[in-house]
């Protein structure tokens, strides 16, 4: 079973008009009311491309029963901790540009914590955790690393996509199955500013040096790059038009996962998560099966 845990969902309003003048009354011609969050984007797509998930996470208030019941009516399972505050609304201006207004996470505390390691301790070796999106600055740093404890305890599979400290402070206990940073977050990771796909590659080996086992480096438009223990392969992104980025980089980790999870084959996942993070872009929603294997053919892989 594919887990995910989204510390802060939202709900996304995406609107779209064909000018937006800023401190002018706009209207908009098309608006949507996505359930987000980086976490919860995975378990729509992990879904949709046939894998079993559980979302996990905080919500609260109407607009996280929201979510819930938009999931639930999806087919995909759910396992919440209610939080008073109120899910954030994330908003998502779509005209000549893409502008976006993140609104803060709740207020985290210590039973909520303890509720969602309870959850985590009934993970066993056969399940997967994917930790996605920004992590609450309310944290303890002690609950990331009693996290990280059970899952190396319990041999789970760990998924990691978040910027910030986390992700150190997790590689100190246990070393995740994959990690997708973009180049930003791979350079923050490693606190270098990266230049060139050969240095984003040399930082990638340093990680997977240190126990990751799975390093997929995404590039927009540009496609991907993927480095293990005994590969290093560079992936071209299909061509089309950029319609919404939002949730693209989480469709890639989707597409990586829901395809390992069949055959453990990792050159196959890395090209059906390439193709999955392009037929979001190409879509106002993420994407669904049938969008991603029509563009499998055009991601083409050359060894590094
Ligand atoms: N404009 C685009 N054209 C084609 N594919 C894209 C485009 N933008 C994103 N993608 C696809 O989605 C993947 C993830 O996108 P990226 O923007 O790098 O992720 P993130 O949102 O995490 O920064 C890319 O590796 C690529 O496969
Ligand atoms: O485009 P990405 O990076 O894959 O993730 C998209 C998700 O991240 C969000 O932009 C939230 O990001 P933050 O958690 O950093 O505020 C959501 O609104 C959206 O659903």
């Amino acid at each position: 079973m594919i887990f995910t845990c989204t510390f802060m969902p939202t709900v996304d309003y995406t609107a779209y008009l064909s000018n937006f003048e800023r401190g002018e009354l706009n209207r908009t011609n098309e608006v949507y009311y996505y359930p987000g969050g980086k976490g919860i984007n995975v378990s729509r797509v992990v879904h949709r491309l046939g894998a079993e998930t559980v979302a996990c996470g905080f919500i609260g208030g109407f607009t996280g029963d929201y979510i819930e019941d938009f999931l639930q009516k999806e087919g995909i399972k759910t396992d919440f901790i209610r939080t008073t505050d109120i899910t954030r609304i994330n908003v998502k201006i779509k005209s000549t540009e893409e502008t976006e207004l993140n609104g803060p996470g709740p207020i985290l505390n210590e039973k909520n914590f303890q509720r969602l390691l309870e959850r985590i301790s009934r993970l066993t070796e056969d399940d997967w955790l994917v930790i996605a999106g920004r992590i609450p600055a309310s944290l303890p740093s002690s609950f990331v690393s009693e996290l990280a404890t059970l899952c190396e305890k319990n041999k789970v599979r760990l998924v990691v996509d978040t910027s910030g400290p986390a992700l150190k402070q997790i590689m100190e206990i246990t070393k995740p199955f994959l990690i997708k940073p973009n180049e930003q977050e791979l350079g923050e990771l490693v606190g270098k500013t990266i230049h060139s796909k050969q240095e984003a590659v040399g930082y990638a080996k340093k990680l997977v040096g240190e126990g990751i086992q799975h390093v997929v480096i995404s590039m927009g438009k540009e496609g991907a790059l993927y480095v293990s223990a005994t590969e290093t392969l560079a992936a071209t992104a299909p061509k089309g038009k950029l319609v919404n980025s939002v949730g693209a980089g989480d469709s890639l980790v989707s597409g990586f996962i829901a395809s390992y999870s069949i055959d453990g084959h990792a050159e196959n996942a890395f090209r059906y998560g390439v193709a999955s993070g392009s037929a979001t872009a190409f879509q106002s929603d993420l994407c669904k099966k049938e969008d991603v294997e029509s563009l499998l053919s055009q991601v083409i892989i050359t060894k590094l």
